[in-house]
């Protein structure tokens, strides 16, 4: 009923749930208070002895024993609001920086939507769960214990029956929570199912248009959605059947309260005054127990939520190393890597010395991203040795590898917002002029400049830009990140020649002053590399200059010849069309 690894995540909350039920038993206190002065002015009425005193006294003791209990639940509320806004902020802020920490390889744990859906909808649901629930629990121990003692004053018989009533609830609290476990641990997977077709859907809409498949995708998500419902209709109806076991207990533990107070006062071991504090209070005994039942159905779907919360922060993290690096040799040294069972990269050994021009290319498939991901640091758990500078990539800390390497890929984010809001995460500190020289290399000066310049607005993934500018800008914001390293996976994929032609001159002109990785399949663009690394099957087959390769007449002179026979033809075409 309490999990211990959830409150271990809010330990600023805890000090409101404390304060919570505190205020709680203040209130019922006040209520107790009320309750024994209000039967003793009954009782003394009835005996005839009441007096203008006692009236103006029990009064003034009911009035400000109400004010407490109000004050107290105002104040309950606002202690349970605190609790649950801290751990939700809490919650998410872990999220986030577990996301961060994982960084772009966080899709090899969890799923886009996923994660929105446990960050947004999970946390939130867990906001009863710390808000309500919590608060509730530790007070529905202490609120019958402290009636038990009051009642034990007035009749023992009575007190007892009651308290032995009072553990029907957390038991049958119990009883649900094993058999719902389950229920919950579904409805989640298919909540998080729906929201991943959808959030896939829609991102993939135009390709599904294109080949007439929306409507097998409609049907596929009605039927998660139908599913959604009736597990949703599951849900609800156990807990409204929990909740009519519960309103039985309740009631009729109250109704058990009033018949020993009406058989007590028959037999007369108890007068007026006792019965009718009995009665009173009897209900007190099971409302905060009825209460927590009804948070415990939420607070349970926020705890099934949770074990999805606690998926993505046990995710293992890269190990992030303390040291930093003054110089960027990269060596790999046999180096062997598998995303599965199966290796996928085999004895890898590079030598890329500072400021050199080094290609790797391959087939598809071949592992030249692999490679890449591991130079850059987006994939853990290699074998052999991969050095920078001389220290070894894992012992880098991620702040130095963030500022000697930067990562260009073939299909680079471009954030909502101005083109200098985009420029400035390559360098906060850039100015207007060193912006401009940046468009100006990338070729993209005079078109951003008739779009009104730099306070330009993009839209969601630089959708108001063309597949080649989206590049070319990306290219820009690299550019201005000045580190010492530079990897082009596919950077010029799928734009169009004119895009590409601007950004390999700019990739050549690089190598001049930088280290430069680049991938391509075009190669055409790494013939003027300092060695080619050839990769097939994972393994590097050959190596060398593009005329050394070529004189080996291995894979890259076939894969060249190939390449450059086909441009040859296209070329002649087009002169022909
Ligand atoms: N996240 C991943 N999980 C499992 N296997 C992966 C993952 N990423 C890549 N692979 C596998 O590793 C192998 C190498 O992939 P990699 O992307 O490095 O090849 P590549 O040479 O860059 O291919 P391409 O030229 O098509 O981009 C492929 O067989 C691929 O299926």
């Amino acid at each position: 009923m309490v999990d211990s690894r959830l409150l271990g995540l809010v330990e600023h909350s805890r000090k409101y749930i404390v304060l919570g039920v505190l205020v709680q038993w203040i209130g019922l206190l006040g209520s107790i208070a009320a309750v024994l002065s209000m039967s003793f002015v009954l009782q003394q009425a009835w005996a005839g002895q009441v007096t203008r005193k006692l009236i103006l006294s029990v009064t003034a003791i009911v009035i400000a024993a109400i004010a407490v209990r109000c004050l107290c639940n105002y104040a309950a509320s606002m202690l349970s609001y605190r609790a649950s806004v801290n751990a939700k902020k809490t919650l998410r802020s872990q999220i986030y920086g577990k996301l961060l920490k994982l960084g772009p390889a966080y899709t090899d744990h969890t799923s886009t939507s996923g994660v929105i859906q446990v960050a947004v909808e999970g946390v939130e649901q867990l906001e009863t769960y710390f808000g309500r629930y919590m608060p509730q629990l530790f007070y529905s121990l202490l609120a019958p214990v402290t009636l038990f003692i009051t009642l034990s004053f007035v009749s023992f018989k009575a007190a007892i029956i009651l308290l032995v009533c009072v553990p029907l609830i957390p038991v049958s609290i119990i009883v649900i929570m094993r058999m719902a476990k389950k229920l919950f641990r579904k409805y989640w997977g298919s909540y998080v199912n729906l929201g991943h077709s959808f959030l896939e859907n829609v991102q993939g809409l135009t390709t599904l248009k294109i080949y007439g498949t929306d409507q097998e995708k409609h049907q596929e998500m009605n039927t998660a959605a139908e599913d959604f419902r009736k597990m949703t209709m599951k849900v609800l109806t156990m807990q409204l059947n929990s909740v009519a076991v519960m309103d039985l207990i309740a009631f009729g533990g109250a109704a058990a309260g009033v018949l020993v107070a009406v058989s007590e006062y028959s037999a007369g071991h108890i007068g007026l005054a006792g019965a009718l504090i009995i009665v009173l209070l009897s209900a007190e005994f099971f409302i905060p127990l009825r209460l927590l039942g009804s948070y415990f159905h939420i607070a349970m779907n926020g705890m099934a939520a949770s074990d999805k919360i606690f998926q993505i922060l046990s995710t293992e993290e890269l190990v992030q190393g303390k040291k930093s690096i003054e110089t960027t040799d990269i060596r790999l040294d046999q180096v062997n890597f598998a995303y599965d069972e199966r290796d996928t990269l085999r004895n890898i050994s590079m030598d890329i010395p500072q400021g050199s021009f080094i290609s790797i290319v391959g087939e598809s498939g071949s592992g030249k991203s692999t490679v890449a991901g591991l130079i850059v640091g987006h994939h853990e758990g290699y074998r052999g040795s991969l050095t920078v500078g001389g220290t070894e990539l894992a012992a880098i800390s991620e702040e130095s590898r963030m500022r000697y390497m930067t990562w260009i890929g073939f299909n680079s984010y471009i954030f909502k917002g101005t083109v200098e809001a985009n420029l400035k995460m390559g360098n906060e500190h850039a100015n207007e002029e060193q912006m401009l020289e940046v468009l100006r290399q990338v070729k993209l000066y005079d078109f951003i400049l008739s779009q009104g310049g730099l306070e330009v607005e993009l839209e969601e993934q630089g959708a108001n830009l063309s597949g080649g500018q989206r590049q070319r800008l990306a290219l820009a914001r690299a550019l201005l990140h000045d580190s010492s390293v530079y990897i082009f996976d596919e950077a010029t994929s799928n734009i169009d020649s004119e895009s590409e032609a601007g950004i390999m001159e700019v990739i050549h002109a690089l190598a001049g002053s930088k280290t430069v990785i680049l991938i391509s399949h075009r190669l055409e663009n790494v013939v003027q590399s300092d060695r080619i690394y050839v990769l097939q099957n994972g393994l590097v087959a050959e190596s060398g200059t593009h005329h050394e390769l070529l004189s080996q007449q291995g894979h890259y002179a076939e894969m060249y010849l190939s390449q450059h026979q086909v441009e040859q033809f296209v070329k002649g075409g087009a002169v022909y069309a």
